[in-house]
């Protein structure tokens, strides 16, 4: 597996949002996207998946031309977990997770997409809500039936905006654990976050925008108090903790 983006710009009407944005993913990879809010992460997420059309650009998944996928074969390969979610009509946490094996079922779900379905509820310890209606969850618990529906599609490229933001402490890690266990199975991830020492936990790559640029692209030793106080205007200190990196916010630079 491997996804690459080559000079990919996008606009809303006149106003330019994304400019240049070149990166490479490969098995076995989670990049977090950072940046402040209004930075064009989710732009960029909703490029990938196809919602949104770049004006310039390409994107290659395995060599091939995403803008020329099918929007079966584009769920067969991207799974994409929206920051927000409002469905209206009733469905139960089972039937939304299923929703996810549609590019694979003709006319009615087999035994096969059945048991993936059931396994997903394990692993993201949905068990005992799965037959309620989601519209009756939590903000945090909806947010991990959406991850559920994506990890039904088995698609070669998790896309997460924000998977983290309803969630609270114990299911962050949850939700992330179960991210990069998938992606130890010969998957990869690109995560939108805005827990900066989350991002150090969990990301192998970092791609660090700032209005609607890449201002900075690599490993995790991108994240110094130096890159993080030019993007968000925040003095941090950056701590090694175990191996891992923990970004302290300190006082906002006036
Ligand atoms: N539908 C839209 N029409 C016009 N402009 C939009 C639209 N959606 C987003 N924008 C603008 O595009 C820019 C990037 O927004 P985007 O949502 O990608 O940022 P973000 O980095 O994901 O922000 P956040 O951290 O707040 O979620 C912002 O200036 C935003 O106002």
């Amino acid at each position: 597996m491997r996804l690459e983006i080559e000079g990919l710009e996008f606009s809303y009407q006149q106003e330019d949002i994304l400019k240049n944005i070149e990166l490479e993913l490969d098995e076995g990879e989670i990049l977090g996207i950072i940046g402040p809010n209004g930075s064009g992460k989710s732009t960029l997420l909703k490029c990938i998946n196809g919602i949104l059309k770049p004006d310039r650009g390409d994107i290659w998944l395995n060599g091939k031309d995403l803008a020329k996928f099918s929007s079966n074969e584009m769920a067969q390969n991207i799974g994409y977990v929206p920051q927000k979610e409002n469905r209206k009509f009733p469905a139960t946490v089972f039937d939304t997770i299923l929703m996810g094996r549609k590019p694979y079922i003709s006319w009615k779900p087999t035994e096969k997409d059945l048991t993936i379905v059931s396994e997903i509820i394990d692993m993201l310890y949905l068990d005992s809500i799965s037959m309620r209606d989601v519209n009756r969850l939590s903000g945090g618990q909806r947010q991990k039936v959406i991850m559920g529906r994506a990890l039904a599609q088995q698609p070669e490229v998790m896309l997460l905006d924000e998977p983290t933001s309803d969630l609270d402490l114990k299911h962050q890690l949850e939700v992330l654990n179960v991210v990069k266990d998938q992606v130890a199975q010969g998957i990869s991830a690109i995560i939108a976050i805005h827990d900066l020492s989350l991002a150090g936990r969990y990301c192998d790559k970092i791609v660090m925008l700032d209005q609607g640029r890449i201002f900075d692209a690599g490993g995790l030793e991108i994240l110094t108090p130096k890159n993080i106080e030019s993007v968000y205007d925040v003095k941090v200190s950056v701590k090694e903790h175990y191996g891992r990196r923990l970004v302290v916010p300190e006082e906002p630079i006036a």
